[in-house]
């Protein structure tokens, strides 16, 4: 073991003093939320509804503890995405001063990633391991399997992605392989030994070409604590206080981490709403909220519940749906903001009028002066979305959609990144196979033989010496290849550099491979190149990527900084978070939210009704819940519809009804001409809605796990 020297640690505790505090808590928090922030040692739980403080809460209580003296380098800030972590620093910065910039702050996953660097060795992975993202990781998946003759039987083998999904949910929800595929994959009971065989094949192999997939940060870290008492003291050691956002969406994995991580101060603040957890699809556990006060004894208990964001009609909505919930805490929701205009419930008579409802909407709250970024669209899943989508291109209404594809998923972005990928770590044959194929010339069985010859026989992998196995007919490209790799691996190349010299390399093999579209797929490419800038080392542009994922809508919009800023369309998902002076809620459908997936899952449906409660919640002044009475299937041609069972039963007093009626069907003369309805310019194609008849379930089938492609 290496020589030792021992810090002391003096100087690392907190003086607690509050007698020269610059920030007025008491002024800027109410009651709870200053509890909450000012809370001293030992383990909190701050309860927190929708909209009452909690990302404030934590602003304070970090600048509240770095201003009581604990180093702000042992204060660890765990949150869902890098950006929530950096959003509260810089405004915990801003309120105190930039000591709270220094707070260690992230995903779980990140976190992890850093542990890991520092000690991978331990566990017989090398430091410079790659990062597969859930892509990667189903491509090894299949090399496997195809390798190792899985599934030659008479029995349908799961597909690469199903694999992959199987294996995680196993590993997030702590239960054996067993146990995973008899509650959620009972089609493959019959495979269980098979399937195990893999499980362990696709273990050992990353292992030997040094690759973790998102589940092993988690995995092999909490793996490291418990088994390594050294390092555990170790990391512990610096996190003299943990605090953690959204708690509600953590898995049996990190509730474990959170303990280790906590284990020699004893300081942990958990923040949470146990109505709004919705990533049970990813192996979360709401129930980790209620387990908290009987795993960390002596915990204190804060409770938020007054809301700032929604009017109290928002907020009566949003308590009665989550009444229905099978368990929540006990909390209800209030504001002072008493006045405001009821929810309204909106049918149309298919997609179409949907539309346009929501973008006639648009524009007249545009014309009132409300901001068409101060408004979202949310939906179940973004496949919701594409009839609003064309309805809002005919008007010329500019919009961002989140919660679609993320720029390291596309295809190109991939292919450019492989390169960097085999540089960082020659044993990442899946990267290697990427690369290689996309020579022409060279197809699975050459890119294979190639593979072999560079991780295993070649001295220098990125050198082609003189028994490499290639023909002439790729020869050329392929000595490009590695001459661009080894420029690329050289010490004295930025990371913006080594991506250029890749782009030069990729370029002809790009417009090759994408014919039909490269041109649109271009800026991509540029983008990257520019994001490579703000890193310092390949390996970290690689795992920023990989963990934080960016969204491909999100680049389209930085390019018009002069326009209007637009219409904010999402999934509910990827609107967490977030708040909006209107919200429209499309396709609330049963069968679309309840998802039809849902329905089959125990527990799925509860889980569905927390992201319902997300979506209200989102709402300041006005919330739209609508849906079409009717839709159209191939095959199937025009059905009807079932509104979702999440609003069937409440009363018109909490969830208005309002009728949407075409222009040209109103005859104010006619004795029954409709009052109080919406009135729609002409339609192009459609006619008055027939009166919503009920035939249970009827949306697109779903799948939660397209639901959104979230950044750990
Ligand atoms: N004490 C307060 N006084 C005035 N405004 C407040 C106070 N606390 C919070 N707010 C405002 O209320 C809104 C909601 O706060 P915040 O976003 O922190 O809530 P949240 O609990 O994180 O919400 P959610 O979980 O629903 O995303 C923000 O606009 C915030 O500025």
């Amino acid at each position: 073991m290496a020589r030792r020297i021992v810090l002391s640690s003096d100087r690392d505790e907190p003086s607690g003093s509050t007698e020269d505090l610059t920030i007025e808590y008491a002024e800027a928090l109410n009651e709870q939320q200053y509890a909450a922030a000012t809370a001293g040692k030992g383990p909190l739980l701050i309860v927190a509804g929708a909209g009452t403080g909690k990302t404030r809460t934590l602003i304070y209580r970090l600048a509240y503890l770095v201003e009581t003296g604990t180093r702000p380098q042992q204060i660890v800030l765990l949150t869902f995405t890098r950006r929530a972590a950096n959003d509260m620093t810089a405004r915990a910065s801003n309120l105190l001063d930039g000591r709270c910039e220094k707070v260690r702050g992230g995903t779980f996953h990140a976190f992890c990633l850093e542990v890991l660097r520092q000690h991978a060795e331990a566990l017989g992975f090398p430091r410079n391991f790659t990062v597969l993202d859930a892509a990667d990781a189903a491509d090894v998946l299949s090399v496997i399997r195809t390798r190792g003759e899985y599934g030659d039987g008479e029995e349908r083998f799961p597909q690469k992605n199903t694999l992959y999904s199987m294996f995680s949910s196993a590993t997030n929800r702590d239960e054996t392989l067993g146990e995973t595929i008899t509650k959620r994959y009972p089609q493959f009971t019959s495979l269980h030994a098979e399937l195990k065989a893999l499980r362990d094949a696709y273990r050992r192999y990353k292992k030997e070409h040094g690759l973790m997939d998102f589940d092993d940060l988690l995995e092999r870290t909490l793996e490291l604590l418990e088994t390594d008492d050294d390092v555990r003291h170790q990391v512990a050691s610096r996190c003299r206080h943990v605090l953690v956002d959204e708690y509600q969406d953590t898995n049996a994995l990190q509730a474990e981490l959170v303990k280790k991580f906590s284990s020699v101060h004893g300081n942990v603040t958990v923040v949470g709403d146990d109505a709004q957890s919705i990533y049970k699809f990813r192996g979360a556990d709401f129930r980790n909220i209620f387990r908290f006060p009987d795993e960390f004894d002596d915990t204190e208990v804060v409770k938020l519940e007054h809301n700032y964001r929604s009017t109290q009609p928002i907020l009566d909505l949003a308590n009665r749906v989550i009444e229905q919930a099978e368990r929540s805490y006990d909390k209800t929701l209030f504001t002072e903001k008493t006045e405001g205009e009821l929810p309204a419930l909106v049918p149309a008579a298919d997609g179409d009028m949907e539309a346009r409802f929501v973008a006639e909407m648009v524009l007249r709250l545009r014309e009132d002066g409300v901001p068409l970024s101060d408004v979202a669209v949310l939906f179940r899943s973004s496949h919701n979305a594409y009839d609003l989508e064309v309805e809002l291109n005919q008007r010329n209404i500019p919009f961002v959609k989140y919660g679609g594809m993320k720029l390291n998923e596309a295809a190109h972005i991939k292919d450019v990144l492989a390169h960097l990928k085999v540089v960082e770590n020659p044993q990442d044959a899946a990267s290697w196979n990427r690369a290689l194929q996309l020579i022409h010339g060279i197809g699975p069985k050459t890119a294979q033989s190639l593979i072999e010859w560079t991780t295993e026989a070649a001295e220098d992998p990125l050198t082609l010496g003189d028994g490499a196995p290639f023909s002439d007919r790729y020869a050329a490209r392929l000595k490009q290849l590695f001459s661009t790799l080894r420029h690329v691996r050289s010490d004295d190349t930025s990371v913006t550099e080594q991506v250029e010299a890749i782009l030069d390399y990729y370029q002809p093999l790009f417009e090759n491979k994408y014919a039909d579209d490269h041109p649109k797929r271009a800026p991509d490419l540029e983008h990257l190149a520019g994001l490579a800038a703000n890193h310092e080392s390949r390996q970290r542009f690689l795992s920023s990527l990989t963990l934080d994922p960016i969204e491909l809508t999100a680049l389209d919009q930085e390019t018009g900084e002069d326009d209007e800023p637009p219409l904010v369309l999402s999934t509910i998902h990827s609107a967490k978070g977030l708040e909006f002076h209107t919200v429209f809620l499309i396709r609330a459908l049963d069968g679309t939210i309840p998802s039809r997936h849902a329905l089959r899952e125990p527990g799925g449906v509860d889980e569905e009704l927390r992201l319902f409660y997300v979506a209200v919640t989102r709402a300041e002044e006005g919330l739209f819940i609508s849906y079409p009475m009717t839709q159209y299937r191939r095959g199937q041609g025009e059905y009807m519809t079932t509104p979702s069972r999440f609003v069937e039963d409440l009363p018109d007093d909490v969830l208005e009804p309002v009728q949407l009626v075409e222009e040209d069907a109103v005859d104010e003369n006619a004795p029954d001409a409709p009052e109080g309805g919406d009135t729609l310019p002409s339609s192009r194609n459609g006619e008055a809605p027939a009166p919503p008849e009920s035939t249970r379930d009827d949306g697109p089938p779903d799948d939660p796990a397209d639901a959104d492609g979230l950044p750990f």
